[in-house]
């Protein structure tokens, strides 16, 4: 074989094996409800990130046709869709990463909190299935009320003896991207520097930006206008439900924020340094059990396995 033929096909190789090519290592990730609103964009964005190289599209209705249809983009991420319960196994054995967004959206009228009662036997069965098949994988839980599917998945793991507070966690990134594009927009700054933290939970006044610690900071918004923030962050998720007229909650935006926050596990685990998200966890910052707050992902090296996680509050 010609050299130059050669070169070429481990350049190849290289690109398609992205741990060879730079150091970092690609993971599985299963994306759980991956047919619905928030699923279908969500495993679009994850089948783009490079630190994938095999995703499982799990859901109970229309997997093989989003699975088809996302396999066909020209990236590393082998895809696979898996539909029937007794496809669940296969699509979470050997999961690094497993995102949920399974489970009903809101209609206008309707609080997360009305969602409780047939989300939570969802995540209660999925996690059960997490549990059984990959229990050293990171959870990523976006299905609402997330202030309760958190608190439901880790008793789900505690009760199977999989439980580690580190490697759960509740997505409440899409707090922090309205507030950054709500700040900036006010503020008149550029919303690519702009961060804001939100801390406490994801439901209506739970939610807290604290747009006294936002960067870069500014003299120019009045007292008035950050309690106007404040309250259009609280209620962006009621503005699109709204919006959206009895078809469902934000769904663009947080696949979007879904790919952020999966993206920043995905760099914990391979030990990528200062990464800090915000997110619902498991929390000694207050008096409540669990509490979104900075997140750090560290990387922990174990006597028996190198593992990483996201870890260690440093509001
Ligand atoms: N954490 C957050 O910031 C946000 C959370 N959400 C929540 O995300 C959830 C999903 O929202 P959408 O995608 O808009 O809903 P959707 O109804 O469009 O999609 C949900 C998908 O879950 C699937 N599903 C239902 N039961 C399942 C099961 N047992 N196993 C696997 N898949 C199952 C359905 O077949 C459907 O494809 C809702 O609970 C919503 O409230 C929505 C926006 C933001
Ligand atoms: O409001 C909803 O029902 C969906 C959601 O959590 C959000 O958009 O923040």
């Amino acid at each position: 074989m010609r050299p130059s033929v050669m070169r070429s096909a481990a350049q190849l190789l290289r690109r398609r094996n992205y741990s060879s090519a730079s150091g970092q290592q690609a993971r599985k990730v299963a994306i759980l409800g991956a047919a619905g609103g928030i699923g279908q964009p969500l495993s679009l964005l994850m089948k783009l990130n490079p630190l994938v190289s095999s995703l499982s599209l799990y859901d109970i209705a229309a997997t093989p046709g989003v699975a088809a249809d996302v396999s066909h983009i020209n990236s590393p991420a082998l895809v696979k869709g898996f539909m029937a319960d007794d496809q669940l196994a296969e699509a979470l054995d050997g999961a690094d990463l497993v995102i949920i967004p399974a489970g009903v959206p809101r209609k206008p009228g309707m609080t997360r909190d009305d969602l409780f009662n047939i989300n939570a036997g969802i995540v209660k069965n999925l996690c059960t299935a997490i549990a059984k098949y990959c229990p050293n994988a990171l959870v990523n839980m976006i299905s609402n009320p997330v202030n309760s599917t958190v608190p439901i998945a880790a008793e789900v793991f505690k009760k199977a003896g999989t439980y580690d507070e580190k490697r759960l966690f509740g997505v409440t990134t899409l707090d922090v991207v309205r507030a950054r594009t709500f700040y900036a927009g006010k503020a008149n700054v550029d919303v690519n520097t702009v961060d804001v933290p939100v801390v406490g939970g994801h439901a209506g006044i739970t939610i807290l930006p604290l747009f006294s610690q936002a960067t870069p900071s500014t003299n120019a918004l009045s007292a008035e206008e950050i309690k106007a923030l404040t309250k259009r962050t609280q209620e962006g998720g009621t503005e699109v439900v709204e919006a959206k007229a009895g078809k469902g909650s934000a769904t663009l935006s947080m696949a979007y924020a879904g790919a952020v926050f999966g993206d920043a596990c995905l760099k914990g685990l391979n030990g990528v340094p200062d990464i800090v998200e915000c997110s619902y966890v498991q929390s000694t910052v207050t008096e409540l059990p669990f509490f979104a707050s900075k997140v750090h992902a560290c990387f922990a090296m174990c006597v028996v396995y190198c593992s990483c996680y996201l870890s260690d509050f440093i509001m």
